[in-house]
This record gives C-alpha cells, sequence and structure tokens, in this order.
C-alpha cells in the first residue's frame, strides 16, 4: 500500500468574476511509505492544491486521492488521524499564546491524554530547538523560529505522513541545516514525508524522490540528483557591446537554446555542458570585455526543463 496514492486529479477554482482556473489537471502520483517525496514546480504549478487535497482542507473537482489507503473524500476522520500539516506563515500559530502553550493545546485538540501531550510536548520543543523559548509568545518570535514551532506543531499527533509547504521559507542557513536532519529523522521513524519546495539543493539533500510539478500535472519524477543535473546544466551569459554577426555565430553554436537583445544587452541561455565555453570564446575572440555569466532563476530553468520534456510551457 502507498502513503499517498493520486489518480487523474482535477481541481477548478470557479471565483465568478475570471475564468475557472484549472489548478490540478489530471494529476497522479504515488507515493511509498517511508518515502521522503518533493513537489517541485514554479510558482501556481498547483503543489498547495494538491497539499489542500490531501489534508482534506479542500476538495476535488474529480479524480481520487488515498492516504495509506483511505480515500480523503470519503474517510476525512480517518486521514485526519494519519497525517501532520505544515504551511508556512502565520496561520495556525496563536500569538498571545507561548510555543508550549501552543503545541499543548494542538496536543488535546488531537485528543492526546494530558501525560502524553505534555510528554509530547517537551520532546518537540527540543526536537526544533525551541526548548530555552519556549514559555515566550509567539508574536514575539521571528519568522524562522515560527517556521520551527509550525514543524512541531505538524509532528504533534504522531503523523505517519507529513506534508510540508515550503518548510524552510524565512529560516536562516542554521535552521534549515536542522530541518534537514529533521527529516532524516522522519524517514529513519519509518514516516513518509510529501514537501514542497522551491530549493533544489534542499531537495537533493533530503529528497528520495522528486516530482517536477507544472501545469497542475506531474511532468517528471526522479531521483533528485538526475533532476538536479538537468537543471544545472543551464546557464547564461550576458555581455555588452556584441556586433551583430557575433550574435548570429553565436545562436548557431552548439547547446545555445535561447538569444535575446534587450537594450544592447545579448543574454545567451545554454543547456548543455561546454557550450558555456564555446560562448565565451566566441565572445572573448570578437574583443567582446564587457560579459558576465550566471544561473538563470530556478523557476527559468524548470520551464526549460519542462519545455525540453515536451510539456507545455506558459
Ligand atoms: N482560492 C483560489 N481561488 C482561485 N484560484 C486559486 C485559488 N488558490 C489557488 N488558485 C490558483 O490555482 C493555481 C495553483 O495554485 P497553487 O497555490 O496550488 O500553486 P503552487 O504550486 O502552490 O504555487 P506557489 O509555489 O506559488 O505556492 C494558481 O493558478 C492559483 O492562482
Amino acid at each position: 500500500m502507498n502513503a499517498v496514492e493520486v489518480v487523474e486529479l482535477r481541481r477548478v477554482y470557479e471565483t465568478g468574476r475570471t475564468p475557472p482556473r484549472v489548478a490540478l489537471d489530471g494529476l497522479s502520483l504515488a507515493v511509498g511509505e517511508g518515502e521522503v517525496h518533493g513537489l517541485l514546480g514554479p510558482n501556481g504549478a498547483g503543489k498547495t492544491t494538491l497539499c489542500k487535497i490531501l489534508s482534506t482542507v479542500l476538495l476535488p473537482t474529480s479524480g481520487s486521492a488515498h492516504v495509506l489507503g483511505h480515500d480523503v473524500v470519503v474517510d476525512t476522520r480517518a486521514v485526519r488521524g494519519l497525517i501532520g500539516i505544515v504551511f508556512g506563515g502565520e496561520r495556525g500559530l496563536y500569538g498571545r499564546l507561548t510555543a508550549r502553550q501552543n503545541l499543548r493545546y494542538w496536543a488535546a485538540l488531537y485528543r492526546q491524554p494530558s501525560a502524553v501531550g505534555r510528554e509530547r510536548t517537551e520532546r518537540l520543543l527540543a526536537r526544533v530547538g525551541l526548548a530555552d523559548r519556549a514559555d515566550e509568545r509567539v508574536e514575539r518570535f521571528s519568522r524562522g523560529m515560527k517556521q520551527r514551532l509550525h514543524l512541531a506543531r505538524g509532528l504533534i499527533g504522531d503523523p505517519r505522513l507529513v506534508i510540508l509547504d515550503e518548510p524552510t521559507v524565512g529560516m536562516d542557513p542554521v535552521a534549515a541545516h536542522d530541518f534537514r536532519k529533521l527529516v532524516d529523522e522522519l524517514r529513519a521513524e519509518g514516516r513518509t514525508v510529501l514537501m514542497t519546495t522551491h530549493d533544489m539543493a534542499e531537495a537533493e539533500a533530503v529528497c528520495d524522490r522528486v516530482s517536477l510539478v507544472d501545469n497542475g500535472k506531474i511532468v517528471a519524477t526522479e531521483d533528485p540528483r538526475t533532476i538536479g543535473s538537468w537543471l544545472g546544466a543551464y546557464e547564461r551569459v550576458v555581455a555588452k557591446d556584441v556586433p551583430e554577426p557575433v550574435v548570429v555565430t553565436i545562436r548557431e553554436l552548439p547547446g545555445v537554446t535561447a538569444v535575446t537583445t534587450v537594450a544592447g544587452e545579448v543574454t545567451v541561455e545554454t543547456g548543455a555542458e561546454g557550450a558555456t565555453a564555446g560562448v565565451l570564446r566566441a565572445l572573448v575572440a570578437a574583443g567582446v570585455t564587457a560579459i558576465s555569466t550566471g544561473r538563470p532563476s530556478l523557476t527559468e530553468v524548470y520551464l526549460h526543463v519542462i519545455g525540453d520534456r515536451g510539456s507545455r510551457v506558459r
């Protein structure tokens, strides 16, 4: 039995004023028990919508979704008892309560006997590094501290499936590093983790498999190192004062995926190993000196990868 089994899931938002928006367009996904699975995709790809449906807070328009064999629409109660959800941001925490009080409150909502709730609260406070701030009001917490408390809250019910939506947004690098350790611990405990992220390095560090999501569909599910190597192949060269014949030559070089000129500045995108070196050689040979190189943003790279794989690109 898979921890998550999603078949042809579709979700359309009817807003009334604007045309209906298709957030999930026949998405299918299987996540094995004990797997740490990443969902990577550009803004608006449908990741949060999927997490909400699996968390039973949003109904699908059609298709099916099961968590550990339970239908998220029919067996809502069973599903809620099996999952822990961590959505980023401020929602779901009570600012006037302390960190400890927040966790105790959530433990009570999960109907845990008070001794169990107390014990789990202390363990989780230590686990997310908030033990020494446990009696401070949450409204005084930094964003990263709130995020860590969110994580603890998501684990208070001892979930078998942990759903994390952008769990490290707002965390400093030390906290993000601790988060990776925490995910490893969750895996060692046999829990399943489904997490959305914009951070490929994070996905490579913690995920067993990563699904690339675009336009409400899964474009590819792979080992994160494979996706990392696709993404790492893309580079960008920006140069000024490039003579037009050189632009034409560069356009024809192997591995060059796009050349655009805006206000006298030429941007060359490359997508194959060694391609950037070829572009740089051509520029230097033509006497161009104002050159910089870098990586396109992750979102732009997704679109390249997704485009290369023959999917629709917005
Ligand atoms: N409540 C809503 N009403 C109308 N449209 C919505 C609503 N929620 C999401 N959408 C739309 O559905 C699509 C998918 O959104 P979703 O939040 O699931 O994407 P996402 O992949 O999580 O993006 P992000 O990385 O920006 O969080 C987007 O086009 C979004 O504008």
